[in-house]
């Protein structure tokens, strides 16, 4: 059934939030989970998302057996019957393309339908199949479908990434596990999401060094067999909520959060004045005196991630003078601002710069999001506007928060999600797509 988020803002939240396991580690932990040809894997803290849900029909596709229940997943991927990822799977989810890297390593062959560029950016997968082919495969494009082959086993290669691409960090680490000799990729992405995989192929049998670093090894083994992981708590997740607490000066405590995978979360929120206690088992978020004005450049990991600009950017609203967001990760991740502005928010952007001017009353509106983040960020603006907010767009939403509207109005926020009438339900047909129709390859 389509909804939407109505948020009555300007309440103070208090209380404690507990944090899923992470969207982005659980989703390539899962497709790493094709390459245990012997026992079964089980995966603890998978979220209930609807991400999690499309790579296990992916799977499920494929013919290996998958079993979702009380956020684990048991995965038997003994027997595969066939290696080709349908559009209609693939086009709902970017992440789906990870299966690739599994499927050609074990079975010598894959047939992925080329992920759709979404709306943040063209996102291209030149890398991954860069890296395949300097792992020997063979890579044919036809009929919007990426067909890779080899002859017997892929081999191990030194892999310069142009950029330090999470996914094909990913998708090559998981098809170097079973490769001839050793893989070595530079310029690897670093974030906690690549090291928590690394781990889970390493209890898999896997020989993976150097995960977290820009510099990866992977010596080939024989076989991998399934294993039990536990999936890190969602750093984002985390960080959206840290900045619900901030924007409405509240006090809160976020169960399970990792400080040391939300570094340039606490230093930016921080140095905005935001009060921040790390313990063992979470942070502590308050904010008790007005905000400061930064500036923020999202960077791959260790630096600001760009999957908490849009929220930064709600934050920097309520903050006094002027901050300046730089999105040097993707280049078309601005599109949340044309909906602050409804919120009576003032930001310029120019290219891939956004200048926020903070200190404006934010005024309810109907928004809707145009992709994950820039949902949540619509959220916490909501939550310190006047007036109410009402929020469509939802399956963005719904693809990486769990329970966003009871976990906010557990923590005190007047916040509710009913039924799309009619009449917004043809309103919303003509609201953004969730992947825009022009797949890319380079
Ligand atoms: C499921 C998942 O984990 N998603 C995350 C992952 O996405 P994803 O793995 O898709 O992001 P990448 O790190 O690959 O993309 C970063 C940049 O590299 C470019 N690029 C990527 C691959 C490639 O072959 N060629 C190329 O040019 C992209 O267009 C983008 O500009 O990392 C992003 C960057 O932290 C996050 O925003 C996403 O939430
Ligand atoms: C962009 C994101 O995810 P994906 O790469 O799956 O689109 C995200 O998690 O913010």
């Amino acid at each position: 059934m389509m909804s939407k988020i109505i948020v009555r803002g300007g309440k103070k939240l208090s209380g404690r939030v507990r944090i899923h396991g992470a969207k982005n580690a659980v989703l390539p932990i899962i497709a790493a989970s094709i390459l245990g040809s012997e026992g079964e894997s089980v995966i603890h803290d998978a979220p209930p998302l609807d991400d999690v849900n499309v790579i296990n029909k992916v799977l499920e596709s494929l013919g290996i057996e998958v079993e979702y229940k009380d956020e684990s997943i048991r995965v038997n991927a003994r027997r595969i019957q066939t290696c080709e990822a349908s559009y209609e799977l693939v086009r709902k989810m970017r992440a789906s393309f990870l299966v690739m890297g599994p499927l050609l390593t074990r079975m010598g062959h894959a047939r992925i339908s080329l992920p759709g560029g979404c709306a943040i950016g063209t996102r291209p997968i030149d890398q991954h199949l860069k890296g395949f082919e300097a792992m020997g495969a063979n890579i044919e494009l036809g009929q919007g479908y990426i067909e890779a082959r080899i002859n017997g086993k892929l081999k191990g290669a030194k892999i310069y990434l142009d950029v330090a691409s999470v996914g094909a960090t990913e998708n090559i680490m998981m098809a170097a596990t079973l490769a001839e000799g050793t893989t070595l990729i530079e310029n690897a992405a670093k974030e906690p999401e690549i090291v928590d995989l690394a781990n889970y192929l390493n209890a898999m049998g896997a020989k993976i060094r150097g995960a977290g670093t820009g510099l990866i090894r992977i010596d080939g083994v024989e076989r991998l067999k399934g294993a039990v992981h536990t999936v890190i708590p969602d750093r984002i997740e985390a960080g959206t909520y840290m900045i619900a607490a901030a924007i409405t000066r509240s006090d809160l405590y976020i169960e399970g959060a990792i400080a040391d995978h939300l570094r340039p979360v606490i230093s930016k929120m921080q140095e905005m004045g935001v009060q921040i206690n790390e313990d063992e088992n979470g942070l502590r978020v308050y904010a008790d005196r007005p905000l400061r004005s930064v500036d923020v450049k999202t960077l791959p990991y260790p630096g600001f991630p760009t999957d908490m600009q849009s929220q930064m950017m709600a934050l920097l609203l309520v903050a006094e003078g002027t901050g300046i967001v730089t999105e040097t990760v993707f280049e078309n991740r601005f599109m949340h601002v044309e909906q602050m502005a409804n919120m009576n928010a003032q930001i310029k952007v120019e290219g891939r710069t956004a200048v926020v001017s903070g200190g404006n009353r934010l005024k309810g509106a109907k928004v809707c999001a145009s992709d994950l983040r820039a949902g949540a960020a619509l959220i916490l603006a909501a939550l310190a506007a006047d007036g109410d907010t009402e929020i469509t767009g939802l399956q963005h939403i719904d693809r990486g928060y769990v329970n966003i509207t009871e976990k906010l109005a557990l923590l005190g926020a007047d916040i509710q999600r009913v039924p799309l009438e009619v009449i917004e339900l043809e309103e919303e047909d003509d609201a953004l797509p969730l992947f825009a129709v022009q797949p890319s390859l380079a």
